[in-house]
């Protein structure tokens, strides 16, 4: 399977479903406090992608309100695309505009157009949006897309805000149209008030399972013994995501690192090539007490994801192993929203609670 960014789906509905009315003025759903958060989420994306008609509809300009702008994308089977759109004549990005090889060929618009197969396929963008080193995406909608990219199974993570009023057209734009989607329950992973409306935030697949064994991991670190240092919990799973080997710190000396625990339990596992390994705490990338920091350790057995909640703060050295660990190639996610579990962990350490601000 070819690679793919990880896919996050934003939209906002009114609490009978609904993306719009039928009216051409653009319905605002969103309060002003989930707008600006909408435009951080924007700020922390490599890409985010519309399709056409939403483009047609509502002009949108798509820019950040904190970090960087994202790059633009959309994509359309006509090609019908007003060059003057917000979309192509604001920020100072690249714009990427995805078409079936017939109408790719004839596309005239101030962008990159690519030929996205005869029909379009949408594995095909996203694996053309991955070589072009975009790993976060960020999907708006409308209808339509929002429908193709549930029905084909290619969301990890849902932001999805509900607004305190009906709308009630029958011709309205549901959040999604009719189809084939995943089965099962999403995990919520949090839900938030902003204003007069609600956020909920739900994983899917791979963000799923990530979050999971993550909380998993951190849970862990309850077995270490007590310590002046870090007390951290790992696991170690395979491509199919079974548990290969669990570790925590001080598991059989004092000096234990969770990873490294882990891994001295499976040796030169050929299942390593596809694993990933899971650790409470940023793995370390140096050591007073050992000679290998656990990115060494990581690097050496060719895990190629990482996933950890808490960035080592700089208590005791001056840690690196996320930029120690992509800069080699490696896959690194990093989910704050359980960096709590971590910080309680260690609120033994100077300066640590469970509270971010500490
Ligand atoms: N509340 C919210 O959060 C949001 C609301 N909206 C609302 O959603 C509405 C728009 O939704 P909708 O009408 O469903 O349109 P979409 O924005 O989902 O765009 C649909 C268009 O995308 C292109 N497209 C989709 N799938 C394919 C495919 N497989 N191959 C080729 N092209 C494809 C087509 O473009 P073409 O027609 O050019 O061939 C199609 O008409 C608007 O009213 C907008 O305001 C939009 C985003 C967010
Ligand atoms: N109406 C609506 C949304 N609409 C989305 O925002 C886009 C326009 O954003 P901008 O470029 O900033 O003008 C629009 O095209 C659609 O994708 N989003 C939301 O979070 N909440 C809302 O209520």
């Amino acid at each position: 399977m070819s690679k793919r960014p990880y896919v996050l789906a934003s939209a906002a509905t009114s609490l009978d479903g609904y993306l719009d009315d039928t009216s051409d003025e653009r319905l605002l759903l969103s309060s002003p406090e989930d707008f600006e958060r909408v435009g951080q989420v924007r700020g922390g994306v490599d890409a985010i992608l519309v399709g056409a008609n939403t483009i047609r509809a509502d002009n949108p300009r798509l820019l950040s309100r904190s970090g960087p702008n994202p790059v633009k994308v959309t994509i359309t089977g006509s090609g019908k695309l007003d060059p003057e759109a917000g979309f192509f004549t604001t920020g100072d990005v690249e714009k990427l505009v995805y078409a079936p090889s017939s109408v790719a060929r004839r596309l005239e618009l101030p962008a990159t157009v690519v030929d996205a197969g005869e029909p379009l396929d949408i594995h095909r963008v996203l694996a053309d949006l991955a070589e072009r080193g975009i790993q976060r995406l960020m999907v708006e909608g409308g209808s339509a897309i929002h429908t193709l990219f549930f029905t084909e199974g290619l969301v990890d993570e849902l932001q999805l805000v509900i607004a305190p009023f009906f709308v009630g057209e029958a011709g309205a734009p549901r959040f999604v149209g009719p189809g084939s989607f995943p089965q099962g329950r999403m995990l919520l992973a949090e839900t938030r008030q902003l204003g007069d409306v609600v956020l909920l935030r739900y994983l899917t697949g791979q963000g799923a399972t990530d979050f999971t064994r993550l909380r998993e991991a951190a849970e862990l670190a309850e077995n270490c013994p007590p310590s002046t240092t870090f007390r951290v919990g790992s696991i170690v799973t395979d491509s199919r995501n079974t548990v290969l080997a669990t570790g925590f710190s001080g598991e059989t000396d004092p000096h234990d690192h969770a990873e490294e625990a882990a891994l001295a339990k499976l040796g030169n596992d050929p299942r390593l090539a596809e694993a990933t390994i899971y650790s409470s705490l940023e793995p370390c990338s140096s050591r007073a007490s050992r000679p290998l920091s656990c990115t060494r350790h990581i690097l050496d057995a060719g895990i190629p994801r990482v996933v950890f909640a808490w960035r080592e703060p700089n208590l005791f050295v001056d840690a690196q192993g996320t930029e120690l660990l992509r800069a080699a190639g490696r896959e690194v996610v990093e989910i704050p929203e359980l960096a709590y579990l971590v910080r309680r962990a260690n609120s033994h350490l100077p300066g640590v609670s469970e509270e971010p601000t500490a």
